[in-house]
């Protein structure tokens, strides 16, 4: 049986599952787009192509391999978008809760089986339907959790506002000793540079107690203030709007002195190495087209 553990974002990293882009299906449709910079790419005809983002993910996973992390890959299914391994699933403590994704993604959870046959039944949790909520928008941080949210009325018209009020009463309910934050994010369906898919697309801990964040991202002043007072301003690295296009806030954490970050990310890797961090810089850019990156495409299982 795997013990799962889970209190942080950046805890030395033993287990994780990497999403795959093996069998990515064909370039979608403009209607079948689930997000705005996809959609932008689909209908510019500079659409990812598999064998380029498969290359892009086998760097991560030779850095894996590198510090040692025991690495599990979804079973492929045929003509299915698996990169994002982030959504399908998230883990907290010692718990794994099966996301209630965009109904388009659903699929991609059953292609895990080979964790879930790990893990102790009763410590694999499924929210009641009404429960919106996808592994984007969780981030246990020791007695905290953050969690990224849209709860206006026009919910439903957006494809891309994933998690609703009920996930976050939800997770509050099952972690009453915990502090639960959440946060509304800015969302748009047609123009990527003002749209916060996830919480990781705008907020990332690095370290013991430094942040990126991008202001922008956030609905409420006093909510994105939250958060530059819990890291405090002289830990946090501001991104602008072309960066949190890039992705920049979704860099990776393999332990509190490594990040894995995208290689063209030249003012955030300077920043990092700054501070002390190693930054292992892999190509990402291909993955990026698909509103999503490094963060995105992993579920860590245990942290120390
Ligand atoms: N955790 C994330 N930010 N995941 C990004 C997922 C991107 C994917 N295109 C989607 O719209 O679902």
């Amino acid at each position: 049986m795997m013990q799962l553990n889970i209190k942080d974002e950046t805890g030395p990293l033993r287990a994780v599952i990497l999403g795959t882009a093996k069998s990515n299906g064909p370039v979608p449709s403009p209607e079948e787009a689930y997000d705005p910079k996809s959609l932008e790419h689909i209908l510019a005809g500079s659409y990812p192509k598999e064998e380029d983002m498969i290359k892009e993910m086998d760097a991560f996973a030779q850095v894996f391999h590198k510090y040692g992390v025991q690495v599990f890959r979804p079973e492929v299914l045929e003509d299915c978008n698996q990169i994002f391994a982030r959504d399908i699933a998230f883990v907290i403590e010692d718990k794994l809760f099966h996301a209630n994704i965009l109904p388009d993604r659903e699929r991609e959870f059953e292609a895990i089986h080979e964790v879930l046959d790990r893990i102790d039944p009763n410590k694999i949790i499924r929210p009641p339907e009404e429960v919106h909520i996808e592994g984007g928008d969780v981030m246990p941080s020791n007695d905290h959790i953050f969690i990224g949210t849209y709860t206006a009325p026009d919910y439903k018209n957006y494809i891309t506002a994933r998690t609703n009020r009920e996930a976050v009463e939800f997770i509050r309910d099952m972690f009453p000793h915990k502090t639960v934050k959440s946060f509304e994010l800015r969302k748009s369906n047609t123009n990527p540079k003002e749209n916060a898919l996830h919480l990781d697309c705008c907020f990332q801990p690095v370290g013991k107690d430094k942040a990126i964040l991008h202001k922008n991202g956030f609905l409420v002043k006093e909510e994105y203030e939250y958060l530059v007072d819990y890291f405090g301003p002289d830990n946090i690295f501001e991104i602008d709007k072309e960066e949190m296009y890039q992705m920049f806030s979704n860099v990776f954490s393999i332990s509190p002195e490594v990040v894995v970050s995208e290689r063209n990310f030249t003012r955030l890797n300077h920043w990092l190495r700054d501070q002390g961090f190693t930054v292992e810089e892999i190509p990402y850019a291909e993955i990026a087209k698909q509103e999503g990156l490094l963060r995105c495409s992993t579920m860590p299982l245990i942290r120390e």
